[in-house]
């Protein structure tokens, strides 16, 4: 099932082309990296992605449902939208901002209760992504880490067709890192059809369960495809405009300054 389909996606804003010529074909229980410099256009292509703007010309199907023909509130009910910059305006427990995926709010609904089934999915989710003991927690007291394991249980609680991570290891250390990365790798097993599209500067940042990629540079596809193809030392220097070395170690990459030798 495809579950994201972009055709030929153009953004204009302020008279400038953030995005151009942009196709882009997710199918269910693929993992596509989106990587590219600063300003490359990824951020405006998630936003395309989770429903959260129109494309100034072309097409995006979330879904099989067109942007434009069906209201984006329903569409973005399908989607799991993981951004380290969520804001919330009160200091939440981690079971509060859990159950918000359920209302699609940043708070929670006065009036609105969860079911006793929601609660316990909640918990469930909580489980799956290591946080059990720290329900009752404050977000005013989460670890960096800690909140980036919330906001995927929050996401994932509306049981998502397409999970949006917007740079989800940003701000963590290399243990908290590897702990979000194993969470999001054993989603594979947990939720075999969802589909993820994760933004990164950084592919070692990527979890190793990743399938496909697309390089941006400048607003345009740079290169897409299997991450095995598209993720090599030739295509990440072009997209960056600098010599690196890309090597894969038990699934991970990593990237660092080309030299003589590892020409
Ligand atoms: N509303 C807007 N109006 C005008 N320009 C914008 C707008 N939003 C983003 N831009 C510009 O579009 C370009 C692409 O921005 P975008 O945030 O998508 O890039 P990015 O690849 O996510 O960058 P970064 O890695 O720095 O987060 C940038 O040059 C940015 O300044």
């Amino acid at each position: 099932m495809t579950v994201l389909d972009l055709d030929d996606v153009r953004v204009t804003r302020q008279g400038r082309d953030l995005l151009r010529h942009i196709d882009l074909r997710v199918e269910a229980g693929e993992h596509w990296a989106l990587i590219g410099p600063n300003g490359a256009g990824k951020t405006t292509m998630l936003t395309m992605c989770g429903a959260l703007g129109h494309p100034t010309s072309g097409t995006v199907a979330v879904l099989g449902k067109r942007l434009g023909r069906v209201e984006l509130r329903e569409l973005r009910t399908h989607i799991g939208h993981v951004d380290p910059r969520h804001r919330m305006l009160g200091d939440n427990t981690v079971l509060e901002v859990i159950l918000t995926g359920i209302t699609g709010t940043s708070d929670p609904v006065p009036r609105w209760e969860a079911s006793t089934g929601e609660v316990t999915t909640a918990h469930d989710l909580a489980a799956s992504v290591g946080l059990s003991a720290r329900l009752a927690a404050h977000w005013s007291t989460l670890s960096q880490g800690e909140r980036g394991r919330a906001l995927i249980a929050r996401a994932l609680i509306s049981d998502p067709a397409l999970l949006l991570l917007d740079e989800p290891a940003t701000g963590l250390d290399v243990a908290a890192r590897e702990h979000l990365l194993e969470t999001v790798d054993a989603l594979r097993v947990s939720h075999p059809a969802i589909a993820s599209v994760t933004v990164t500067h950084h592919l070692e940042d990527l979890p190793a369960s990743t399938t496909h990629a697309m390089l941006l540079r400048d607003g345009r596809i740079f290169a897409t495809g299997l991450a095995d193809d598209v993720l090599t030392s030739e295509l990440v220097s072009g997209a960056f405009d600098f010599p690196l070395h890309i090597s894969r170690d038990a699934g991970r990459w990593q990237a660092r300054r080309a030299t003589a030798a590892s020409r």
